[in-house]
C-alpha cells in the first residue's frame, strides 16, 4: 500500500507479513525495503511487540545505505521541533551500513564520513561498495540484531504508544498524462530545476513516453546528479503512451515543478514536414534559413539543412516558434526578419 511503512505498521506491514507466512515454504526470508524517510524503530518493533509476527519471523538484521556524496548533509539537515532525523535515525538502528557510491566522492573523504557514522553508531559493521556491491553472506542471516543494545540506545523502542513526527517540511510530488514529451525539452527544464533547487530534491524518477521513440525512457536522479535514457524496453502494441514522475524533497515548490513537467508534454504531430521551408534558431540572436529533412529525429523535433554553401545540418529539438518558423513571405525567407517581432 502506498504511504509511510512506519506510519502504516501496524496495519499493511503486520497483515502482509500474516499473509506471507501462509505460504513460508515458499521463501528463505522477507526483505523490507523502507523509503529513506522511514522511521525504522517501528518497522523492528512490528517483530517484537504484535501477538503473532514474533512467533513467525525473526528480525536478523537492519541494513542502512548511506549515499557517500549525500549523506553528511542529510545528518546536518536542521529538523524542526520534535521531529527526529531520519537519516541519522536510520544509522543508528543499523546493524550493517552500507557506505555505497564511493565512486563520487575523493577516498580520502571517506575516513571523516565513517567517523561519523560511527559516533552515531560505534557498533554497526560498514563496508564501503559501489552499487552496493557486497558479499550477501555479510547482510543477510547473520542474527545481528540485538533486543539488548537497541534498548540501551533508545528506552522506547518496545512503547506501542510512542508517536514518532514527520518532517512536514519534506513531501513528494506526483503526476501523470497520457500522451507523449519531447525529451529534449525535459533537458532544459531538469538543468533548470537542479541549478535552482538541486540540493533539496532527494530522489526523482519517472518513466516517459517520448515522441517519436518506440522505447521507453527512464529518468532518475538524487541531489543535482540526474541521468536518464532509453530502455531496453519497448512500448508495447496498444500499450497505453503516458509520462510519469515523481519528485521526493524539502520546500519542493510543487506548482513550479508541476507546470514544468506538463510543459514539456507535446503532440506527436508536427508543424512542418519534410521539405518544408523554416527559419530556425541556430544560436542566441542568430538565424538561419533552412529546409526540413527529418521528423523526429533522435528525440529532437527535426532534423534541417541550412540553405548555407555547406548545407550544414543540425537539429530543431522543441517544435515552438522559439526555434523554428515560418519564413516571411515579404522578405523572401529572410531568416533575421523572421524573428523581427
Ligand atoms: N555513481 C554511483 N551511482 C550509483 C551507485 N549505486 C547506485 N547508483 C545510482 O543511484 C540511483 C539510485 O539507485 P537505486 O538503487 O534505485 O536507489 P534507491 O535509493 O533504492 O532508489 P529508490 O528506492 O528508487 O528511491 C541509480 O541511478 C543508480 O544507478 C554507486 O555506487 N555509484
Amino acid at each position: 500500500m502506498n504511504g509511510c511503512i512506519c506510519c502504516t505498521v501496524r496495519g499493511d506491514l503486520v497483515v502482509a507479513l500474516k499473509k506471507l507466512y501462509s505460504k513460508i515454504s515458499q521463501f528463505d526470508a522477507v526483505i523490507i525495503e523502507t523509503t529513506g524517510l522511514a522511521d525504522p524503530a517501528p518497522v523492528a518493533q512490528t517483530f517484537f511487540v504484535d501477538d503473532q509476527v514474533p512467533e513467525m519471523y525473526t528480525l536478523d538484521g537492519i541494513i542502512t545505505v548511506a549515499d557517500a556524496k549525500h549523506i553528511i548533509s542529510r545528518l546536518d539537515d536542521e529538523k524542526p521541533q520534535g521531529v527526529e532525523n531520519e537519516a541519522a535515525e536510520q544509522v543508528a538502528f543499523a546493524d550493517r551500513i552500507l557506505l555505497n557510491k564511493i565512486d563520487l566522492v575523493e577516498e580520502a573523504e571517506l575516513a571523516p564520513i565513517e567517523e561519523r557514522l560511527k559516533a552515531l553508531n560505534p557498533t554497526a559493521q560498514i563496508f564501503r561498495c559501489e552499487k552496493s556491491r557486497v558479499d550477501p553472506t555479510n547482510l543477510i542471516g547473520i542474527n545481528a540484531f540485538s533486543l539488548e543494545k537497541t534498548l540501551q540506545m533508545d528506552p522506547e523502542f518496545l512503547n506501542t504508544d510512542a508517536e514518532h513526527e514527520h518532517d512536514p517540511t519534506v513531501s513528494s510530488i506526483s503526476t501523470k498524462f497520457e500522451g507523449f514529451l519531447n525529451v529534449r525539452q525535459l533537458d532544459i527544464w531538469i538543468d533548470e530545476i537542479i541549478r535552482t533547487m538541486g540540493a533539496n530534491l532527494f530522489r526523482y524518477k519517472g518513466v516517459l513516453s517520448v515522441a517519436g521513440k518506440k522505447n521507453k525512457y527512464v529518468f532518475q536522479g538524487v541531489g543535482m546528479l540526474f541521468s536518464g535514457g532509453f530502455v531496453d524496453a519497448e512500448w508495447a502494441e496498444g500499450e497505453k503512451r503516458e509520462c510519469c514522475f515523481v519528485f521526493i524533497g524539502k520546500n519542493l515548490d510543487k506548482t513550479v515543478l508541476l507546470e514544468g513537467f506538463m510543459d514539456c508534454k507535446c503532440s506527436e504531430e508536427l508543424r512542418f514536414k519534410i521539405g518544408d521551408s523554416v527559419v530556425v534558431r541556430t544560436g542566441m540572436h542568430t538565424y538561419a534559413a533552412a529546409h526540413i529533412i527529418k521528423l523526429w529525429d533522435d528525440a529532437n523535433a527535426y532534423r534541417v539543412q541550412l540553405q548555407d554553401e555547406e548545407k550544414t545540418q543540425m537539429f530543431v529539438p522543441i517544435d515552438e516558434e522559439d526555434f523554428v518558423k515560418v519564413p516571411k513571405k515579404a522578405d523572401g525567407g529572410n531568416a533575421d526578419a523572421a524573428w523581427d517581432d
